[in-house]
Order: structure tokens, then C-alpha cells, then sequence
């Protein structure tokens, strides 16, 4: 069998390297725990012109770091040459919203950056490409840039609630006092924004359904807020956004989905919408997913109870209004 030392390196493209989740995240990537202790890694970074020098001196960190994997970094301000070839490409750049800027706006200054994107993925991405789109708002930045990117199954293009996912484990094992590993089955529902569904009718913990476990109370009033606002909250205490924990969730998000789920357990993932749950196709939305063979597939079949049904509906409208927006914007 050849090693890691004959092996063609995996390309992953970072874009917004030069921030903060990007610093976070490439020295895990360049150490293995993205794809694997034996599978060699080619970073390409992303910037804009401005942040490029940045980035360099963030690659001569890579360097001193001496990471056995990593194989080549090359910098760059231009997507043609960062996707060229790219098999797992991780979308962190995205235009924050500042003061005085309305929605529109936002979704307008992020066509501007995920359309080129989609259409460089589309241009030169490996046969076996696999996008994560990590900068906000996520599920419609990923629904840009797979719209201009038609030669590209639609299904390898996803966007981040892992780390709601994990935001949700972790609140539901410090209320019950479990690990996190006695707990299986958790579901984000929907948008990765305030509106997201944390599911506890479908999670286990110990083998046993969730909701039946804590207060109806406390489901509704404290886990519910506590994990969709976590991200504002973050923001509050730290004065900057989560980075370290989207990360962690970023690495989390790929390394299931090229290595699989564990048996009888699934994760959340924003993935294309087949029509399941009455989810309108086409839109990106969170679901239950399992990773087979290398694909995110939603989990089928889980009855949905009525208090379910009504937090589903309320954040899949707001994914329909953001779709809308950048259609009208015509952006896709
Ligand atoms: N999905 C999630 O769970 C989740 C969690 C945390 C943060 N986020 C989002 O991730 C994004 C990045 O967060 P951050 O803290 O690293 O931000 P940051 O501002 O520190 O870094 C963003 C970087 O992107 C770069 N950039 C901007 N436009 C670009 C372009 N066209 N091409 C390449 N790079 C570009 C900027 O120069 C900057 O270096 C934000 O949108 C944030 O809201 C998402
Ligand atoms: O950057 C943000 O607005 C928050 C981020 O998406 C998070 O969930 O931590």
C-alpha cells in the first residue's frame, strides 16, 4: 500500500485565509485532522488583494510548522487559480454586515464574492470537488455560488451548521449531565441563523428520546434561544465572531463527510433540498444527514411533530425570502 509519502496530495482551497476562522483552521488542515493522518494536503489561500500579505505571513507559520502533510501552499487573489484543480474547497471569506447596511445590501456585497467563486469551482475543480460554505449568511452565499456552477453536482456544495450541531450536543449535555457522546441523532433544522431548528424529539441521549428527558420549559425557552443566539452571544463576549469553534465544526463537517457517519448516529449538514420534509428543492437547508460512501444523504422517514412543524416552516420561509432576495438581486 503506498504511504503518505507517495500518495498525490488532496488540493483544499482556503478562502479569507488571512482571518481569524482561517487562522483556526489551516494548521489543523496542514496537520492531518481535515482528511486524515495519511493523506497529503496542497493548501491554496484565497484573499482579496489587500489581505494577501497577510496570508503570507501566515503560510511562513504553516512552514515553521514543519507539518509532515503539507505538501505546497500557494497564495493567491484570484479564484481561477485557487479552485484550479481544488477537490475540497472551504468558503470562509464572506463580507460581514456593518453599520447601516441593510439585508439587500449584505446579500448584494456577497453575490459579488460567491458568484466568481461559483463559476471559478465550475471552471477548473476537480472531478471529486467538495465545497463548504462557511461565511455568512451561509445557506444562500452556498446557493449562489452552486447556481453558477452547473457542470458541479449540486449536492457537493453545502454550507455550515455543524457548529450548531455541536453548539446543540453540548447544551443538551451539560443540562442532563452526560457526554456528549451518550447523546445521538441531533438535527439543526433549516437556516444557520437565528431561526435554525434544534431538534430534541428525534435526539437520544443514553437511547433515549431527548425531549423526554428535560423540561418542555426549558426545550422551549432556554435550549432553543440559548443555541440559535449562541452566535451573537459569542460576538458579545469575545467582541469578534466564533473562530476557533467554526473551525473545529468546519473540520468536523468535511472529515464526516469523506469518512462517514458512525452507525446508528447522524450529524446536521445544509445540503440541497430534494423536496424531504417539505422543504422546497433547490433551497440549501439543514436536515438530519448520513454520510455513505463519500455523500451526505438526508435522513428519510422521521415523523415530524406539530411543534416541530411550525419552527421548520419559520425558518425555511426565511431561506425562501433570503432565495428570493437574490433572485430578485439576479444573483442566481
Ligand atoms: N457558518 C458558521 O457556523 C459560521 C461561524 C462563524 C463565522 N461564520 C462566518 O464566517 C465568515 C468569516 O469569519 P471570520 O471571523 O474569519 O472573518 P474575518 O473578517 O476575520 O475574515 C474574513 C476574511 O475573508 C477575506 N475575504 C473577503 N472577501 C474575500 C474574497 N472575495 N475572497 C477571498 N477572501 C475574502 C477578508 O479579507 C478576511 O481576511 C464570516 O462571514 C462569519 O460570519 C460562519
Ligand atoms: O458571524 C456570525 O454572525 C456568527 C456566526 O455565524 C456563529 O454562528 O458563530
Amino acid at each position: 500500500m503506498a504511504g503518505a509519502g507517495s500518495q498525490a496530495p488532496v488540493k483544499v482551497t482556503v478562502t479569507g485565509a488571512a482571518g481569524q476562522i482561517g487562522y483556526a483552521l489551516l494548521f489543523r488542515i496542514a496537520s492531518g485532522q481535515l482528511l486524515g493522518a495519511d493523506t497529503p494536503v496542497a493548501l491554496s489561500l484565497l484573499e482579496i488583494p489587500q489581505a494577501v500579505r497577510a496570508a503570507e505571513g501566515t503560510a511562513m507559520e504553516l512552514q515553521d510548522c514543519a507539518f509532515p502533510l503539507l505538501r505546497s501552499i500557494d497564495i493567491t487573489d484570484d479564484p481561477r487559480q485557487a479552485f484550479d484543480g481544488v477537490n475540497v474547497a472551504l468558503l470562509v471569506g464572506a463580507r460581514p454586515r456593518t453599520k447601516g447596511m441593510e439585508r439587500g445590501d449584505l446579500l448584494e456585497a456577497n453575490g459579488g464574492i460567491f458568484k466568481p467563486q461559483g463559476e471559478a469551482i465550475n471552471a477548473g475543480a476537480a472531478d471529486d470537488v467538495r465545497i463548504l460554505v462557511v461565511g455568512n449568511p451561509a445557506n444562500t452565499n452556498a446557493l449562489i455560488a452552486q447556481s453558477h456552477a452547473p457542470d458541479v453536482p449540486a449536492e457537493r456544495f453545502t454550507a455550515m451548521t455543524r457548529l450548531d450541531h455541536n453548539r446543540a450536543l453540548a447544551q443538551l449535555s451539560a443540562k442532563l449531565d452526560v457526554p456528549v457522546t451518550a447523546i445521538r441523532n441531533m438535527t439543526i433544522w433549516g437556516n444557520h441563523s437565528a431561526t435554525q431548528y434544534p431538534d430534541l424529539y428525534h435526539a437520544q441521549v443514553n437511547g433515549k428520546i431527548a425531549a423526554d428527558q428535560v423540561e418542555e420549559e426549558w426545550l422551549r425557552d432556554t435550549f432553543i434561544p440559548t443555541v440559535a443566539k449562541r452566535g451573537a452571544a459569542i460576538i458579545e463576549a469575545r467582541g469578534a465572531s466564533s473562530a476557533a469553534s467554526a473551525a473545529g465544526a468546519a473540520i468536523d463537517h468535511v472529515y464526516t463527510w469523506v469518512n462517514g457517519t458512525p452507525e446508528g448516529d447522524w450529524t446536521s449538514a445544509a445540503v440541497v433540498s430534494d423536496g424531504s420534509y417539505g422543504v422546497p428543492e433547490g433551497l440549501i437547508s439543514s436536515f438530519p444527514v448520513v454520510s455513505r460512501n463519500g455523500r451526505y444523504e438526508i435522513v428519510q422517514g422521521l415523523e415530524i411533530n406539530e411543534f416541530s412543524r411550525e419552527r421548520i416552516d419559520a425558518t425555511v420561509r426565511e431561506l425562501i425570502e433570503e432565495r428570493d432576495a437574490v433572485k430578485q438581486l439576479g444573483l442566481i
